[in-house]
């Protein structure tokens, strides 16, 4: 089987808080169809690419909150996306807010699951590295309360078999931290696909404002570099109910090397043909973990008594 696979990013513009799911499907599958015509056999949506960036607000209203999170997975607005897969054979990443019963509780994840070229689910991610706070801040000019939105998910990163490759997934924040891409790495993952929505105000240190470009491909290239692999990031981006969001979706080589970037802040396409094996310049040399790797000095990294 070809080693290699032409991945789209699909960047997203700004969704309105009024704008229905209906809408938003109907901007995406644009973009799954022109992926697609591009040769496309995987496309990577945004991190909650369903709804507008909804932590920015304090909800009171239980109701008012549930009406951002999807109870199934596919459901009645996202089941055109699965259909729209299977038939042009195209798979996808999708990043959305999660909501479950189990055991008697509610639980709500921020959440991505990968589905192949039959429509069918892969895997699921739910995002570890939660930003931000879990009580209203009146202070800020906006929110940002994805730590009491959502539960960090309890079961990590993984490494799932599909498009011909080992494929691995995270989301925004995630990508910031630097063992997000090693435990990919060493679970085998060649190609990490990372959804997000990246305020270019930083309330708490406004001072770095000018930096989020900056700070958004350092760490995905040097996470790309330092693992060998393919990181396909892809914003939710331009200015969403007053806020602005970075842009600069891009697709990066195992070498730290930007391939592809998008250049507006709108929805927009970038397309790249990527060669799994590209990840061996790297892994079979630089870093090689079997031959250069010393797990032996590295135990406070989990472990406190160290
Ligand atoms: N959705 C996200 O995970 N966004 C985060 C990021 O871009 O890393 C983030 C972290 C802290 C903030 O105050 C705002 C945004």
């Amino acid at each position: 089987m070809s080693r290699h696979i032409v991945v789209g990013a699909a960047q997203l513009g700004p969704i309105a808080r009024s704008e229905p799911r209906s809408r938003v499907i109907e901007r995406m599958l644009a973009l799954l169809h022109k992926a697609h015509r591009r040769g496309a056999t995987l496309l990577v949506f945004p991190e909650l690419a369903l709804t507008t960036f909804f932590p920015r607000w304090f909800f009171d209203d239980a109701d008012e909150l549930d009406g951002f999170y999807e109870g199934e997975m596919p459901g009645e607005a996202t089941r055109p996306l699965f259909e729209a897969a299977r038939q042009l054979g195209i798979g996808f990443y999708l990043g959305y807010a999660e909501r479950i019963e189990s055991g008697g509780r509610v639980h709500r994840y921020n959440t991505s699951i990968l589905v192949d070229q039959a429509g069918e689910l892969v895997g699921k991610y739910r995002k570890v590295h939660l930003p931000g706070h879990h009580e209203h801040e009146p202070w800020r000019p906006f929110q940002h309360l994805e730590k009491r939105y959502f539960e960090p998910g309890e079961d990590g990163f993984g490494c799932w078999e599909a498009f011909g490759g080992k494929m691995g997934m995270a989301l925004c924040n995630d990508r910031r931290w630097p063992e997000t891409y090693r435990v990919s790495a060493l679970k085998g993952v060649e190609l990490l696909m990372l959804g997000y929505n990246t305020p270019i105000h930083y309330p708490p240190v406004p001072e770095h404002d000018h930096l989020q470009g900056f700070h958004n491909h350092l760490c995905m290239q040097a996470g790309a570099y330092q693992n060998g692999m393919w990181v396909v990031g892809v914003a939710k981006a331009g200015r969403e109910e007053g806020c602005d969001l970075l842009g600069q979706s891009c697709i990066i080589a195992p070498t730290g090397e930007i391939v592809a970037m998008a250049s507006t802040l709108e929805d927009e396409l970038i397309v790249h043909e990527c060669d799994l094996d590209r990840t061996r310049e790297i892994r079979e040399h630089i870093f090689n973990f079997r031959l250069h790797r010393r797990p032996e000095c590295y135990g406070v990294l989990v472990d406190d008594d160290q």
